[in-house]
């Protein structure tokens, strides 16, 4: 039998709401959902690893990926390149598992362009006093480096109608369930199982 395509998930919100803190929450769940490497020429942080939390690229080999089409979209953030290896992203749904993209808007967006099957999820802070108290907390930016963020914030905040689902970060835990819930839901959609039952429909 004919395996079906996984899930693409799109998992959007701005800098700081705590998705790569939701996504690790949701490893510890037994879901079975793959976890997309982003590409970025932004410095690592202390104690990230290269091909683990991104591949760090320079801006000359980001460039070069951009144009032999290895991206399945990229954007500029606050003057770094980020961008999603396609390959990866395209092998693994057609192994028929779902697979979850940590990206901001205007990446987002591109991928709806090719993806409208996918789902879209926007992972909102129960404030801006959070947002920027979680990315004071985090200590991984300068006070000027925060304020752009959050500068970016205000207006990814305002694309969130773009999405299918909001998703409020109050709790890791209850985040967390809120999108298993959804990625449930999405599997039960009658367009993805259609074709799967059409035999059984038939009259004997
Ligand atoms: N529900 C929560 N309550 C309190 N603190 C949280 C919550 N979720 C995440 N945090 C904290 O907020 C900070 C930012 O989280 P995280 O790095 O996961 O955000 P992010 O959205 O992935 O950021 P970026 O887009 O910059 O990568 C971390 O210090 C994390 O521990
Ligand atoms: N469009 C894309 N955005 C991405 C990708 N990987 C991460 N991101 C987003 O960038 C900002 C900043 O990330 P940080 O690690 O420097 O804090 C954040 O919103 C990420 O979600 C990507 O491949 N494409």
């Amino acid at each position: 039998m004919k395996k079906d395509r996984g899930l693409l998930i799109v998992l959007s919100g701005p800098s700081g709401v705590g998705k790569g803190t939701v996504c690790a929450a949701l490893r510890n769940h037994d879901t079975d959902i793959q976890y997309s490497v982003s590409a970025t020429t932004r410095n690592p942080r202390e104690g990230e690893v290269d091909g683990v939390n991104y591949f760090f690229k320079p801006k000359e080999e980001f460039e070069a990926m951009i144009k032999n089409n290895r991206l399945l979209e990229w954007a500029k953030y606050v003057d770094n390149y980020y961008g999603t290896p396609r390959d990866y992203v395209e092998e693994t749904l057609a192994q028929g598992k779902d697979v979850i993209l940590e990206i901001e808007v205007q990446g987002a967006l591109q991928v709806r362009e090719s993806f409208s099957e996918g789902v879209f999820i926007f992972l909102m802070p129960p404030s801006l006093k959070e947002l920027r108290s979680r990315l004071q907390g985090r200590g991984t930016e300068t006070k000027d480096l925060i304020d752009s963020r959050m500068t970016v914030a205000k207006e990814e905040i305002e694309m969130m109608n773009k999405y299918d689902y909001v998703v409020e970060n109050d709790e890791v835990e209850l985040a967390v369930e809120r999108i298993k819930s959804i990625v449930t839901a999405e599997h039960c959609k009658k367009e993805r199982l259609i074709e799967k039952y059409k035999e059984l429909a038939e009259v004997e």
